[in-house]
């Protein structure tokens, strides 16, 4: 719900907000360009009168003098019947003809209305508001991804458009806030919805003393106020013993007899005057020049954010299938909530859409992490879920457990979950295992006892749909077709074997894209073969047989030009047998699929990479991108290290030019047998220290060594008072397990 309400705005208002930021930060250089040309005398060293005099001076025909927030001032006088006016030097009273850049005229026209009077004034209200309003949620949203308030600047995981969104909109979040908060008062200011300080100023005086007009650097009222207060000094009109100059400073207004000097009537500057005074000055800049290149700044953030966000919007759309004919949840008589990381379940989810849609039934489809807090009108509820990690939920199902607390289930309301998941992981399908327990344990009734789907069988699947259909009386035929992602072909260009004196071979493999023949040689940008890709993402890899692809985590990415995957040999393992067995020249079939949950932080903090075997595969390919020298930590474990010390000369290399900080091995078949735990528990005074100060750590290899190091990790931190839980909510503990 947050997602959408700051996902809609933004696509309705895109474009105009990035006229209205853009022209918005071009028009916050105003007051710097204005400040480093204005001359401005140190607060005291000249006064209203002393200014008045040099003016004068050289203007006998002065009829008003304007100080600008910026500190220019501006002289308007009369020259032989002639108006004009000059920008004066108020040190030495001469002056340059003022003409105000015709340039920032139309930007802020532009800005102020889209050059469409009214309406568009109207426009730019309601765009201001929008703002507000995607500000907010923004900043609820990235709360919620840094798990909670505390950590809102903690470094954020993930990558690409969705990384650059959140990175940009922390960093210019409270900039576009106050521009879009001050604007809509503006707004609402100007079509009457809020008052506006009244502009009446002090009465005229009743009596002037009506005497001999003295020189007016001689005015004892305007000697008593410095430069720095003045807004604006009008004229007495010349030969008019009985007018007085009107005099405006930022403390309020009055009048000053032209012939004894004294202050009349002063009135000092009410407090909706004052507050209006600020409203303006915290929107433009005006005055404090160093706010408007901060909001300028924040202002440019605008078009990439938008590009960014409706990337994010069209890639979610895409991703969640975008179901035709979806109903409403309030509607619904059936409701199926997905949770999926790679988005195979999702093509499950459609086709029991699909076939309950045929059917008659109004069918509500959503993530788990959208699960309402009531159906009021449904009656059966499925629940679709893959398991990911080790035993953990997958992406789109992340937050279902926490809503779970504020979900109402109606009476008549029956579920039944179908897991997806891999036999080959000892979790087998284990979130969908808790989530059917703690529905059981909502007091909720089921439809069907739960059933498990391996390894998308569509098998399995058409005959739990012949079962659900039995149950909601009508034949429920399900013919799931796998739609796995266009393959490339990808070629073996280099091996490196490790491990076989050990009982663990574990190979280096490298592959480039083999020649692709057909229009992508006729037109090679246009087909793209693979998508880009990140160490850290998989490869999704097809076995001869025609089986299901088997998944490797990249230790390259696309910008070095290969496909590298760090592979053990399984016993009896189809798809690692099948690599293990090809020469180079060899080719495979293979397709990107990104893994955005398992990267390292941006920023300075440091990183504690930590692995065995094969899971060295990725944890290299971010040692081998940190070219900005982070401080990278690697806690590593073989089994001998004249046998299969992976990467061990690129690994020398990197703590050389410091793309590695420190290397930590542990060898189970050497003489000392250590493993990365013990390391750890080596280092637990460092490990604390890092944690402390914001410490990221990934994890890669098999599960037994990753239960071994959580129990470790959270050993180290119970001193700190932080568990794992805590620092995975803030995407401070990644785990790639299999
Ligand atoms: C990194 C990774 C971890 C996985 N962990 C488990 C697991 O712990 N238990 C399980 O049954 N399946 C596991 N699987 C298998 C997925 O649940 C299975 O492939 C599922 O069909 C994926 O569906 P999805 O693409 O909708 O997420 C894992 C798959 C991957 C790639």
């Amino acid at each position: 719900m947050l997602r959408k309400f700051h996902s809609l705005p933004g696509l309705l208002a895109g474009v105009f907000l990035i006229v209205l930021s853009v022209t918005g930060a071009v028009l916050a250089l105003a007051p710097t360009l204005d400040r480093v040309s204005a001359v401005i005398p140190a607060s005291g060293e000249v006064s209203i009168a002393e200014l008045a005099d040099r003016v004068v001076a050289h203007y006998p025909g002065t009829e008003q003098i304007v100080r600008e927030p910026s500190g220019k001032v501006i002289v308007y006088y009369s020259r032989d019947g002639q108006a004009g006016a000059d920008l004066v030097n108020p040190v030495t009273g001469e002056g340059t003809p003022y003409e105000p850049s015709a340039f920032f005229g139309w930007i802020k026209d532009l800005h102020r209305a889209f050059m469409l009077d009214d309406a568009g004034r109207a426009l730019a209200g309601v765009l201001a508001v929008l703002m507000v309003l995607l500000c907010l949620s923004g900043i609820f949203l990235i709360a919620r991804r840094t798990g909670g308030w505390k950590n809102i600047l903690r470094p954020l995981s993930g990558s690409g458009g969705k990384r650059i969104h959140a990175e940009l909109a922390r960093f210019a979040v409270l900039g576009l806030l106050l521009s879009a908060l001050t604007g809509s008062y503006m707004s609402a200011q100007r079509f009457g919805l809020l008052a506006e300080a009244p502009d009446t100023g002090p009465r005229f005086p009743a009596e002037v003393s009506g005497g001999q007009p003295s020189p007016v650097g001689t005015l004892k009222a305007l000697g008593n106020f410095d430069l720095g207060e003045l807004r604006e000094l009008v004229f007495p009109y010349p030969g008019d013993p009985q007018d007085a100059y009107s005099l405006s400073t930022a403390g309020g207004s009055g009048f000053v007899d032209q012939a004894t000097g004294e202050l009349l009537q002063f009135e000092p500057r009410s407090d909706s005057g004052v507050l209006q005074d600020w409203i303006v000055r915290l929107h433009t800049g005006e005055g404090l020049w160093w706010l408007g290149l901060i909001l300028g700044a924040a202002a440019l953030t605008v078009p990439a954010l938008s590009i960014t966000g409706a990337t994010i919007w069209w890639q979610r759309r895409r991703s969640s299938g975008q179901l035709p004919d979806n109903a409403d949840a309030a509607q619904a008589d059936t409701i199926i909530l997905v949770g999926s990381e790679g988005n195979a379940t999702w093509g499950f989810a459609r086709e029991l859409h699909s076939s309950l849609n045929k059917a008659g039934f109004r069918v509500h489809c959503s993530e788990m992490n959208a699960l309402a807090k009531q159906y009021p009108q449904a009656s059966r509820l499925f629940v679709l879920t893959s398991t990911y990690g080790d035993g953990d939920a997958p992406a789109s199902a992340r937050q279902f457990m926490a809503r779970l607390k504020e979900f109402r289930a109606e009476k008549n309301l029956r579920y039944t979950v179908l897991g997806f998941g891999d036999r080959q992981f000892p979790s087998y399908c284990q979130f969908a295992l808790e989530v059917d327990a703690v529905l059981a344990r909502k007091g909720m009734n089921r439809l069907l006892a739960i059933e498990l789907i391996d390894r998308c069988s569509a098998a399995q699947f058409s005959e739990w749909g012949s079962r659900v259909g039995e149950l909601i009386g009508l034949p429920l035929l399900l013919n799931y077709k796998a739609l796995h992602p266009a393959t490339v072909k990808l070629e073996l260009v280099e091996r490196a074997d490790y491990g076989i004196a050990v009982q663990a071979p574990t190979s280096i493999f490298r592959f480039k894209l083999a020649e692709q023949g057909g229009w992508p040689r006729v037109f090679p940008r246009r087909f793209k073969a693979l998508p880009p890709f990140e160490a850290g993402d998989l490869v999704g890899v097809m076995p001869p047989d025609g089986q299901a692809p088997r998944f490797y985590s990249l230790a390259s990415s696309a910008s070095d030009g290969i496909v590298e995957i760090c592979v053990r040999k399984q016993p009896g393992g189809l798809c690692s047998g099948y690599l293990h067995d090809l020469k180079p020249g060899a080719c495979i079939d293979g397709f990107i699929r990104p893994n955005p949950g398992f990267r390292p932080a941006t920023g300075s903090q440091p990183v504690i990479l930590i692995g065995a075997g094969a899971g060295i595969g990725p944890l290299t390919g971010f040692i081998r991108k940190n070219t900005r020298r982070n401080p990278m930590y690697l806690y590593w474990g073989g089994r001998d290290s004249s046998s299969d010390f992976l990467y061990q000369p690129e690994l020398g290399r990197y703590l050389d030019d410091h793309r590695l900080s420190a290397l930590n091995t542990a060898f189970s078949r050497a003489d000392e047998r250590t493993y990365v735990q013990d390391r750890l528990k080596q280092d637990e005074l460092a490990v604390q220290q890092m944690v402390s100060t914001g410490a990221q750590i990934l994890v890669c290899g098999g599960r037994d060594m990753a239960a071994a190091v959580r129990q470790v990790i959270g050993d180290i931190l119970k001193p700190l008072h932080i568990d794992i839980e805590t620092l995975r909510g803030q995407g401070r503990y990644l785990e790639d397990v299999y």
